[in-house]
């Protein structure tokens, strides 16, 4: 199927049974974006990714792809490549042979094959593998086999589920990098399943955070960064303090309190005085100040330049913070916040 300017999910469903395994999913995706689906294990991530490739039919909802509705169409008229976690690279060809079969089962002249071939193979830089069959290849190199597979097909859309799951961390790092590249260079288009915000915050040019199969937040990564639209994707997103208090005032300065504090706050969405909210800070907001409240130092671990700690409020609040100095266990420190920095979400915020 040739390039198409915008894919678009319209309520896009899918129950299992009874249950809901994707809820409603809205999503426009334009040419050339990289997309990440980020959320944790059994949010439908993979639902998503199935329902869009056609191996799960929709409960409900439509996709389109310009003017052509997708989601009646076969996997295999879709035009997409797919790359999963594990390669499934046929064993018995070598490395060649494996990113040739697709051309050569679509019956491509046999010049064309190779120099479709070649060029994959030199774009995810495996020529001195070429001869190699798949057991005598690394993990990393298996990956970008597969990854070479699927877009020398050229396809419109590159899905990709949790391809770096099996590799190790430093591999993980590179293969991002690869990627990435190869989605500029080659001007794809590309679905990107991951449960790790680290890699999707660092991969896509947009992520859609789900949660029990309904979308909490579609944004740039600096979006989902800076203003996470509610509490889970403000946990998902780093903010590992996250502490249920009580409005005091709003108005200019939104005071809440709770657990022994009293902090000055930013709202997400609307609060009124009396609310319950969850005040969300991340570690690295959390500062040491002469001007704070007093914590005790519990532990301390050393995280290259900076020392991440746990500390306890006199009340028994755990709070994680960074620190450039290294204070010790058992220390009392003081702490602080800059209002910008505290988020505030309301309690029964959505879901
Ligand atoms: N074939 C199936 N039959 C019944 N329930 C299913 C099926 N596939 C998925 N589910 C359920 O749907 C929900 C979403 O599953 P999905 O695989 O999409 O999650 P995920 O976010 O990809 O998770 P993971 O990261 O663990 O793969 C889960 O509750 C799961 O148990």
């Amino acid at each position: 199927m040739s390039k198409f300017q915008q894919l678009r999910l319209e309520g896009v469903t899918r129950r299992f049974g009874g249950q809901d395994a994707l809820v409603d999913l809205d999503l426009t995706i334009e040419r050339g974006e990289f997309i990440a689906l980020l959320g944790p294990s059994g949010c439908g991530k993979s639902t998503a990714l199935n329902c869009l490739a056609g191996l799960l039919p929709l409960t409900a909802g439509r996709i389109w792809q310009d003017d052509t509705r997708l989601d009646t169409l076969l996997p295999e008229k879709r035009g997409f490549g797919m790359v999963f976690q594990n390669y499934a690279l046929f064993p018995h060809l070598t490395v060649w042979k494996n990113i040739a079969f697709g051309l050569q089962m679509r019956r491509l002249p046999g010049a064309e094959i190779r120099r479709r071939t070649d060029e994959a193979i030199a774009l995810v830089h495996l020529e001195e593998q070429a001869r190699k069959l798949p057991g005598q290849l690394s993990g990393g190199q298996q990956q970008r086999v597969a990854i070479a597979r699927a877009v020398v097909l050229e396809p419109s859309l590159v899905l990709m589920d949790e391809p770096l799951s099996n590799l190790d961390a430093k591999l993980r790092l590179e293969m991002r990098t690869e990627i990435r590249r190869l989605h500029q260079a080659l001007g794809l288009t590309t679905v990107y399943v991951t449960h790790d915000q680290e890699e999707a915050l660092s991969m896509a040019d947009r992520l859609v955070v789900l949660r029990g199969g309904r979308v909490q937040q579609i944004g740039t990564p600096e979006q989902l960064h800076t203003q996470p639209a509610n509490r889970h994707v403000a946990d998902f997103m780093g903010f590992r303090n996250l502490l249920p208090m009580k409005v005091v005032t709003t108005g200019v300065s939104t005071v809440v309190e709770g657990g022994g504090l009293t902090l000055q706050g930013t709202p997400v969405g609307d609060v009124h005085p009396g609310d319950e909210v969850v005040a969300g800070v991340r570690p690295e907001s959390l500062r040491i100040a002469e001007d704070g409240f007093p914590a005790t130092v519990e532990v301390v671990e050393y995280q290259g330049r900076e020392v991440a700690v746990e500390a306890v409020t006199d009340a028994g609040q755990r709070l994680h913070l960074r620190a450039a100095d290294r204070p010790a266990p058992g220390d009392k420190v003081r702490l602080a916040v800059d209002p910008a920095a505290l988020l505030l979400f309301p309690a029964g915020g959505a879901h």
